[in-house]
């Protein structure tokens, strides 16, 4: 099938090249002309474990096409996915303007009938304003006869293993209406995922709004999960619970299942911090409050401050002469994103203090340059404070003590022999659980984890 993909971020790239991947005639949308450059010329602008294969493989195949050229794009796919970031407003909810500037493209250019996908995270009753987008051009160019459907297809890939959940989606979800265009595009979304699930068993589909409704409901479904866990960590640590037992506890009951528990030091992202604003912003334009949403974000906010408040507890208000290790700058591992990041909030708590750290990731070094430099732009003898390091026994010289803010697999076996001989202070603060607090104890290793207090073991 022929389809094109606006948009050719983390979930357009994905998309395009797993379409790719499966025979499709895939053209790739961007108005970034350095995106489109770096894909052309070979490269990934991202860091995506398996991307760069399905894209160099597919595009050599002459399957996968990236491109500036707007009139192109139109032209090329019965199917016009939307893939462009919704970030958010200043208000919090979702700032529409790149989904409608792509739909207007559409009308613009388009000659016959297309399936327009809404692939971006959209509020409820965005199919209806790019719909009366894409009318709007067609009535000022007189081709009203022009036919097409707005389809809503929410992506629920998280990033580090896009392609391997694009591939193997858990469900896909497809809302369209029942006019004779909506089932005629959901005869071509039956087609085109086809491959995913011959039987449509994975397939739910739905009107528009609940289609739309559903990617906000698991987003915030999920983000409620982890502040809960994060709120009864924080308890767990006064109490002297641990909260790994807890969570064993609990995840074992098949009605609470053991996925997504993980206390730690919040959630960052691109996806869950804006979604959870804009469902409640969404709330609010109804009248309603969601007070548990609103509740998740506030936690998760504190909870981003975790780590800083055990160090200064630890250390004391004033860190002037004290220096950090910390390893993990990634808001998760296996992605260089460093959107909403939990590290940031640590880095500019501890340089604010006066200390001075040295920070390691595996692949999100050169991004957070880039993003540490807009957070201290105000205050660049701030970011003098900061070193990066070459790796993670690297950042230990001189350090007054380590934190871990991402579970990066290559931090979970240190030499801890070799950590404790290092630092100047055998002292850890793990804001993601990784190590055992009695074998840290053992070790001779003072340990901070979230919600593992010691207490629970008896010390
Ligand atoms: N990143 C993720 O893991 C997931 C993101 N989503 C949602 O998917 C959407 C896209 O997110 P990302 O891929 O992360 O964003 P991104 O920021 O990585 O990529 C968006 C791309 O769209 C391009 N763009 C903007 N306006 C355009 C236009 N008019 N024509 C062509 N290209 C245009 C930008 O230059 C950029 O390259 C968002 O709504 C997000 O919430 C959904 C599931 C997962
Ligand atoms: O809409 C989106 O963009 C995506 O948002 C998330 O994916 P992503 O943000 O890539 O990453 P997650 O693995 O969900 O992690 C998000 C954050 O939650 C944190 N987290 C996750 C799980 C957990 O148990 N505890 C926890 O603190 C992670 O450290 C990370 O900071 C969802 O998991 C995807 O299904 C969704 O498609």
């Amino acid at each position: 099938m022929k389809i094109t993909i606006i948009g050719t971020g983390y979930v357009g790239l994905v998309t395009g090249a797993c379409l790719a991947e499966l025979g499709n005639d895939v053209f790739c949308l961007d108005v970034d002309q350095r995106k489109v450059d770096i894909l052309n010329n070979g490269g990934i602008p991202i860091h995506e474990p398996g991307l760069e294969e399905v894209v160099e493989r597919n595009r050599a195949a002459g399957r996968l096409q990236f491109s500036t050229d707007v009139a192109a794009s139109v032209a090329h796919g019965d199917i016009q996915f939307i893939a462009v970031g919704t970030p958010p407003d200043e208000d919090g909810s979702a700032d529409l303007q790149y989904v409608l500037a792509a739909a207007r493209n559409i009308g613009r250019y388009m000659e016959g009938f297309k399936v327009v996908v809404d692939k971006s995270t959209v509020p409820v009753g965005t199919a209806d304003r790019v719909k009366a987008a894409i009318a709007d051009e067609l009535a000022q160019r007189g081709k009203t006869e022009l036919s097409f459907s707005v389809v809503s297809n929410p992506e629920f890939l998280k990033e580090g293993a896009a392609v391997e959940d694009f591939m193997r989606p858990d469900r896909i979800v497809i809302g369209h209406d029942q006019s004779p265009e909506g089932l005629h595009a959901q005869t071509l979304m039956k087609k085109l995922y086809a491959p995913f699930n011959r039987n449509h068993e994975r397939t739910y589909w739905m009107d528009v709004r609940s289609a739309e409704f559903t990617k906000y409901a698991a987003n915030a479904m999920l983000a409620t999960r982890i502040s809960f866990m994060n709120e009864l960590a924080n308890l767990a640590d006064k109490v002297g619970a641990d909260i790994e037992s807890v969570r064993h506890g609990i995840g074992s009951d098949p009605r609470i299942g053991h996925s997504f528990l993980y206390a730690g030091c919040g959630y960052g992202g691109s996806c869950f911090p804006k979604d959870v604003q804009a469902l409640e912003r969404t709330a609010r334009d109804y009248d309603q409050s969601l007070l548990i949403l609103r509740a998740v974000e506030q936690v998760n906010d504190l909870q981003k401050h975790v780590l800083g408040k055990k160090v200064v507890a630890r250390f004391g208000e004033d860190l002037a002469g004290k220096h950090f290790a910390l390893w993990g700058l990634a808001f998760k591992p296996n992605t260089d994103d460093m959107r909403e990041a939990s590290s940031r909030v640590l880095i500019g708590e501890l340089v604010r203090r006066g200390a001075t750290v040295a920070v390691y990731d595996p692949v999100a070094m050169k991004e957070a340059s880039r993003v540490l430099q807009l957070d201290f732009a105000d205050d660049a003898a701030l970011l003098q404070r900061i070193r990066f390091g070459t790796s993670p026994m690297d950042t230990l010289q001189d350090a007054d003590a380590l934190a871990i803010v991402t579970e990066w697999k290559a931090f979970r076996s240190p030499d801890f022999e070799r950590v404790k001989a290092t630092l100047k202070n055998p002292v850890i603060f793990d804001g993601r659980n990784l190590f055992d607090p009695q074998l840290m104890a053992d070790s001779g290793i003072e340990y901070y984890g979230i919600g593992r207090s010691l207490l629970a073991r008896g010390q």
